[in-house]
């Protein structure tokens, strides 16, 4: 289990990079900096001048080893909340509230070996790619393949280092699956996850995942792990995040 923290503490915001038309990076400095592992998240508490709260959880897609400032990737949910206000709101230089690390279970370092399958949906992608960036960063050889759901190919998330990750040919595979566009690249695919989807990408792994996360929308985490069962990965090596609905 990796270690977490219910400590509440200020963060500034010193960077905000928009990734795609919906998602923009928010990079926070802690002021007591926490060590985390890949695959972990922070929540986050806004209170109103009347006293009114509102919590949130996001998962850090930096790794561990970026520090010391950590990387969330927000989604801007119309009416929502909480994200609106990042996207609208948040300044460089402005301080929130944070705690965290969180999330003891969904969690990978390089020490855990692999192979490593990662299944990730819009900004479910965020903690996968905290421990992509982990493994690279560590120098680790681990077989990984990491597919990616995504309405179009500018809705992918960290798509230029993730196909850069690949790129380096150090075990590293990237398969995205657009649900409004066509494939750019041959192994792509055009459609909803399902599960020949899923059996022809575990094809592509070396041998079989020792590890699999993964994380989105409850229907979407309750697809892939079906699936997954179905073609014979054991529930116990299987690790879910649900971001809800
Ligand atoms: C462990 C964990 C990690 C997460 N990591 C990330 C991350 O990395 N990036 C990310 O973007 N998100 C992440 N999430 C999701 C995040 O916590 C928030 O749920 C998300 O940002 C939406 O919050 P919000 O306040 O903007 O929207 P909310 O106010 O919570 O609203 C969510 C949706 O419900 C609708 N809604 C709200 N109230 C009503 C109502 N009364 N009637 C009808 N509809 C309504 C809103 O329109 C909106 O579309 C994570 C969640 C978990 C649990």
């Amino acid at each position: 289990m990796a270690s977490t923290s219910l400590h509440w503490q200020t963060a500034t915001i010193t960077r905000i990079v928009a990734r795609t038309p919906t998602v923009t990076s928010f990079f926070l400095r802690p002021a007591e900096p926490f060590g985390f592992r890949a695959g972990q998240h922070v929540d986050i508490r806004l209170v109103a001048p009347d006293g009114y709260e509102a919590r949130r959880a996001y998962s850090i897609a930096s790794a561990p080893e970026d520090g010391p400032w950590i990387e969330l990737a927000i989604e801007r949910l119309e009416s929502g909340e909480v994200s609106p206000f990042f996207h609208e709101v948040a300044a460089v230089g402005d301080e929130i509230e944070v705690r965290g690390p969180l999330g003891g279970h969904f969690v990978w370092s390089v020490e855990d070996g692999g192979p490593l399958l990662l299944i990730g949906a819009g900004s479910g992608v965020a903690p996968l790619m905290s421990m992509l960036r982990h493994r690279a960063g560590a120098g680790s050889t681990v077989p990984a393949l990491l597919l990616v759901s995504a309405r179009t190919w500018n809705d992918v998330i960290f798509r230029d280092e993730l196909l850069a990750l690949e790129g380096a040919k150090d075990g590293a595979q990237i398969v995205l699956t657009l649900t409004r566009d066509k494939p750019r690249r041959a192994g792509d695919f055009s459609r909803r996850l399902d599960a020949a989807m899923l059996a022809e990408v575990l094809a592509r792994l070396p041998d079989p995942p020792q590890r699999t996360f993964i994380c989105g929308s409850n229907a979407f985490v309750d697809t892939a792990a079906d699936a997954l069962v179905a073609a014979g990965v054991a529930p116990q090596d299987i690790r879910a995040e649900r971001y809800g609905v």
